[in-house]
Parts: structure tokens; C-alpha cells; sequence
């Protein structure tokens, strides 16, 4: 039997009095894929992922999980966990105590102490394992929540910013847990600000604005979304590099990048295939392409172009 996808969301509308915060939102996402939610500050991506919880029902449209219908009923959807506005602790009680706690509410079917020391340690908590959750940190606090999540071994992990307050190491263990859940066939739903981890992370995103998704799909189609941008090139010979980038067609050098970590660098605005003919000649000619990428990623990009004529027309 096919897997049904983990999420399938056509025409979502959720008001709050007069605001739109959801307005005819498509969504979907496979099992096994990490699917990123970004938009500016209100653009409803909270919201979205509440839905999915079954913390609150949409006011018109359909949404099926796990290819069950989703009614009205405010409950988690079988096979789903995650959080939004930070996970719910009782910070009396320690990090172990916490999930033992959590596992009984759930039925206690996965309170076995085995199960808890194993999600403690891919999250990072061992260590503190017997400490109060009210000395946690926010990051800390995250991943107890994430470790919380993994208990109920969901189909569906809907995470809201899981990486705020994270130090590296934090953030290394996260994406370690996220990734390896996703090879494992769990679908992964998450909100960020962060660019970076967005990009490090997920394979797809959907972009929203005011309510509404502008973009949804694969990363590397954002390249198209954007058109033209700018990369930053360090070479052997920084000299006979412009000169190549200026006699390539559709590259445009643009002037006064100067210095980059120490070297002279060069940016060039482009399109891809022009950069990859670009490319091309520097090798062809000899000259060594030590760094290439893009001076603003192209998911920030892309957020930038389709976001803020919204915003500023609001
Ligand atoms: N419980 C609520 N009552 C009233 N308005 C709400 C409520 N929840 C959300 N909203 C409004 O709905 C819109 C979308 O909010 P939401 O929290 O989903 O956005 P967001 O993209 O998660 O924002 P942020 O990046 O700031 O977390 C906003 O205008 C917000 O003020």
C-alpha cells in the first residue's frame, strides 16, 4: 500500500476576529522530508503549525494527516508530536521526570526508562538528566521538548523555531535527530527565522506572507524565484578573474566588493548559467576558484523579493 503523504492542506482559512492569519494555504509535505515554514513576524506560520498539532481547527478548507481526515476535534492527530510557543514542562520536575511524566499522559505505553535515557542522549541531555527543568536554559528547554516529542515515535514531528536559543552543540545534536529522523521516513514540519538552519536542514520550504504562501517547494528552486544574484569569488589571480567575469556574457562585475576574510574578492551579478560559463573559463584559463557563493543566500533572497512588497503594502 502507498504511504499517504504526512501533510495535505488545501485552501486552510484561520481568522481571529478581524485578522486573517490563514488565508486559502495549500501545504504538502511527504513522509521523510524536512519541510521548512518561514515568513516574516505574523505571517501565520505558528498558526499553520497549531493546526497540524490539532490545537486549534481550521475555519474552512481541508487538512488530512497522515492521510486521515482532520475534523474538528482539538486533539493531536495519531502519530504526530511537536510543539508550538515552546514545549509545555512542569519545571519542578527533573529533565527524566519530565518525559516519565509526559509518557504516562500519553498512556504510558513509551515510559520504559530505557526509552527516556535514549532520547535524552540523542538530544544531548544525559548530563543533566537529573537536574530541574527551572534551571534549563532556553536551549535546553528545546531540546527537552524535542526529546519529549521523540517519545511518541511520531510519523509527524511539527517543531515551532525548535532552534532558538541553541549554542552549536545544541544545534548539531538538533540537526542530528532531525535529519536521521527523516532518513528513517518521519516527516518533519518546522518554523525558523534562522536562514541558515533552514537551509542546512530542510529540503522544501514554504514561504508565507500575511497569510498566504508565496513560495512552496524545493530550495533549489528558489534560484529561479530569484533571478539574478550576487556571488562572491575568490581566486588565484583576482585580476584575470575580472577580466573573464566582465568578457562573460550576462555576468555583471560589481564594483567595490574589496577584501573578503583577508583576500581580494570579486562579486559578480549573474544568473546561474552565465555563472556556470563563468566558471568554466576560469578553469579552462587556470585559475583556481577557491570560494563561490551567494553574497545573501538565495533563501534569504528569495524571503527578501517575495515578502516585502507585501509587507509593504500592507
Ligand atoms: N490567539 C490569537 N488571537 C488573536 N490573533 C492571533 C492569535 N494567534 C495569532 N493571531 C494573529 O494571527 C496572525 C498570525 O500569527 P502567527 O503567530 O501564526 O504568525 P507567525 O508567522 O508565527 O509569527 P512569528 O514569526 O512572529 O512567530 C498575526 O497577525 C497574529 O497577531
Amino acid at each position: 500500500m502507498e504511504t499517504p503523504p504526512a501533510v495535505r492542506a488545501r485552501g486552510i482559512t484561520r481568522c481571529f476576529d478581524e485578522v486573517v492569519a490563514l488565508d486559502g494555504v495549500d501545504l504538502d509535505v511527504e513522509p521523510g522530508r524536512i519541510h521548512g515554514l518561514v515568513g516574516p513576524n505574523g505571517a501565520g506560520k505558528t498558526t499553520l503549525l497549531g493546526l497540524l498539532l490539532g490545537l486549534a481547527a481550521a475555519d474552512s478548507g481541508s487538512l488530512h494527516i497522515l492521510g486521515a481526515p482532520v475534523g474538528r476535534a482539538l486533539a493531536a492527530p495519531e502519530g504526530v508530536a511537536g510543539f508550538v510557543d515552546g514545549p509545555g514542562l512542569y519545571p519542578s520536575l527533573t529533565a527524566r521526570q519530565n518525559l516519565a511524566a509526559l509518557a504516562a499522559l500519553r498512556g504510558g505505553r513509551d515510559a520504559r526508562t530505557t526509552a527516556i535515557d535514549d532520547v535524552l542522549d540523542q538530544v544531548g541531555l544525559t548530563d543533566v538528566a537529573d537536574d530541574k527543568a527551572r534551571g534549563f536554559s532556553l536551549g535546553m528547554r528545546q531540546r527537552l521538548g524535542l526529546a519529549a516529542a521523540l517519545l511518541a515515535e511520531p510519523r509527524l514531528l511539527v517543531l515551532d523555531e525548535p532552534s532558538n536559543g541553541l549554542d552549536p552543540a545544541g544545534k548539531k545534536h538538533v540537526h542530528g535527530v532531525l535529519t536521521r529522523l527523516a532518513a528513517e521516513g518521519t516527516a518533519v514540519v518546522l518554523s525558523s527565522h534562522r536562514m541558515d538552519d533552514l537551509e542546512a536542514l530542510c529540503s522544501e520550504v514554504t514561504i508565507l506572507a500575511t497569510g498566504r504562501v508565496v513560495f512552496s517547494g524545493p530550495l533549489s528552486k528558489l534560484a529561479a524565484e530569484n533571478g539574478e544574484l550576487d556571488y562572491r569569488l575568490l581566486t588565484s589571480d583576482p585580476r584575470a578573474a575580472r577580466t573573464l567575469a566582465a568578457g562573460t556574457d550576462g555576468v555583471r562585475v560589481v564594483e567595490g566588493a574589496g577584501e573578503w576574510r583577508g583576500a581580494e574578492a570579486l562579486v559578480v551579478c549573474a544568473l546561474v548559467p552565465a555563472l556556470d560559463e563563468l566558471v568554466a573559463r576560469l578553469v579552462r584559463e587556470g585559475v583556481a576558484i577557491r570560494e563561490l557563493a551567494p553574497v545573501v543566500s538565495p533563501l534569504e533572497a528569495a524571503f527578501l523579493t517575495l515578502t516585502q512588497p507585501q509587507e509593504d503594502g500592507r
